[in-house]
């Protein structure tokens, strides 16, 4: 039987469309018969957004169904609502995300999963007490691309030892001081809204790397560019991980001034040939292996997504909620956390500071 996962989705900007346009697919589209999900709910600081977001963005069929609310505490008392999608700007997260498992909501919460490893920790300790289920929404990692990068070089061992990583992820963003990413009260900047990606191929070709087993890395080293029109954010980023056991030197850079190169935003060099992945690291459909003189020459594996690929992700928390899990098991809130304790640190090597009052953690 199907399982049905009714959402309630928290704010309604440019990632909540494509969310909710992706989970109203039919997911028999993606070869999935065992979860599917229903939106029930929609919430903005604004009722008429709310409603305008419905009649633009659900299925006509659903419409009449999902119920908006002009404001997210709404949304949170409604026993309908069994997980929501927290969709604000990342300075939101951890007071949104708190709200919602006090109230004993089930949470999806958009990347990144907070400002700083101090909130992070805080939304663990409260997802235990209220035993709700809890994760971080960095929906690449839910890709079969990402799942086969991962067989690739740790099962299959196709590169052989793997010697160097770069990893980038970058997107040319107008210069506009009044948009989210300029703006260090929403916690903009390079660093967290796109390093999560950056970090996403680093977390999976070293930290889950078999000789290094989920330990950080020996030594990290970063440097930043602040942006002229708004100096209070990063306009790019480059981190040097080294990883001793197992050898592993990793490059990743972030930049909202210039675009990933496309035919080459990942590379993982071996003892035996490369990894490439083409195109913009969050959304990423081809892997092309090349390997040296006496190997199989190139190999090219694709993955089609057949919507945007946000589906993924929800499928995963509709599985854990289904089955009782309270934390998800290919990208556990440890993870999260682990990643915002390397941002702490890249952010304090260059003396970058948010506001106090988006870094603050309530008293447990
Ligand atoms: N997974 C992915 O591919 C992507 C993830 N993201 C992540 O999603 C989150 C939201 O990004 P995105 O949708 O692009 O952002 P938008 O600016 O488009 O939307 C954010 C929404 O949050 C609500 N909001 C609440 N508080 C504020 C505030 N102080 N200022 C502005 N908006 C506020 C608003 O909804 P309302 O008015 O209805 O309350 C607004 O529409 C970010 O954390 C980002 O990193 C973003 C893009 C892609
Ligand atoms: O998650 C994201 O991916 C695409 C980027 O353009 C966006 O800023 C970021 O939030």
């Amino acid at each position: 039987m199907t399982y049905v996962l009714r959402w309630g989705i928290m704010a309604t900007g440019g990632i909540a469309e494509l969310f909710i346009r992706d989970i109203t697919l039919d997911p028999k589209s993606r070869g999935v018969t065992d979860v599917d999900h229903r939106p029930v709910a929609v919430a903005s600081r604004s009722l008429d957004k709310a409603q305008s977001f419905i009649s633009e963005h659900a299925p006509p069929e659903l419409q009449g169904s999902i119920k908006p609310y002009g404001s997210y505490s709404e949304l949170l008392s409604d026993p309908d609502v069994d997980c929501v999608y927290i969709a604000t700007p990342a300075s939101s997260h951890y007071d949104n995300t708190l709200e919602a498992l006090r109230a004993g909501k089930n949470v999806l919460c958009e990347k990144p999963f907070t400002v700083n490893a101090a909130q992070a920790k805080h939304l663990l300790a409260v997802a235990k007490e209220k035993d709700v289920f809890l994760m971080e929404g960095v929906w690449t990692r839910f890709f079969p691309l990402a799942l086969s990068f991962k067989r690739l070089l740790h099962e299959e061992k196709l590169l052989g030892r793997i010697h160097r990583l770069y990893s980038d992820f970058s997107v040319e963003f107008p210069l506009d001081p009044s948009h989210r990413m300029y703006t260090s009260a929403t916690a903009g900047g390079a660093l967290l809204d796109l390093g999560v990606y950056m970090t996403v191929w680093t977390m999976l070709t070293c930290y889950h790397h078999p000789d290094n087993d989920r330990r950080p890395p020996d030594v990290m080293k970063a440097v930043q560019f602040r942006s002229p029109i708004s100096p209070d954010v990063d306009e790019s980023t480059s981190v040097i991980t080294l990883w001793e056991n197992p050898k592993i030197m990793a490059i990743g850079t972030v930049s909202m001034m210039t675009d990933s190169p496309p035919e080459c935003a990942i590379r993982v060099q071996g003892e035996k040939g490369e990894l490439i992945i083409p195109i913009h690291g969050s959304r990423p459909e081809k892997i092309i292996v090349r390997l040296k003189a006496g190997g199989m020459g190139e190999r090219v594996y694709n993955f089609p997504i057949p919507g945007q690929g946000l589906f993924w992700e929800a499928d995963a928390v509709a599985r854990d909620i289904r089955d009782g899990k309270k934390f998800d098991n290919n990208y556990p809130v440890e993870e999260s956390i682990f990643v915002m304790e390397l941002m702490d640190e890249i952010r304090r090597q260059n003396s970058l500071k948010f506001p106090e009052e988006i870094e603050h953690v309530e008293p447990c």
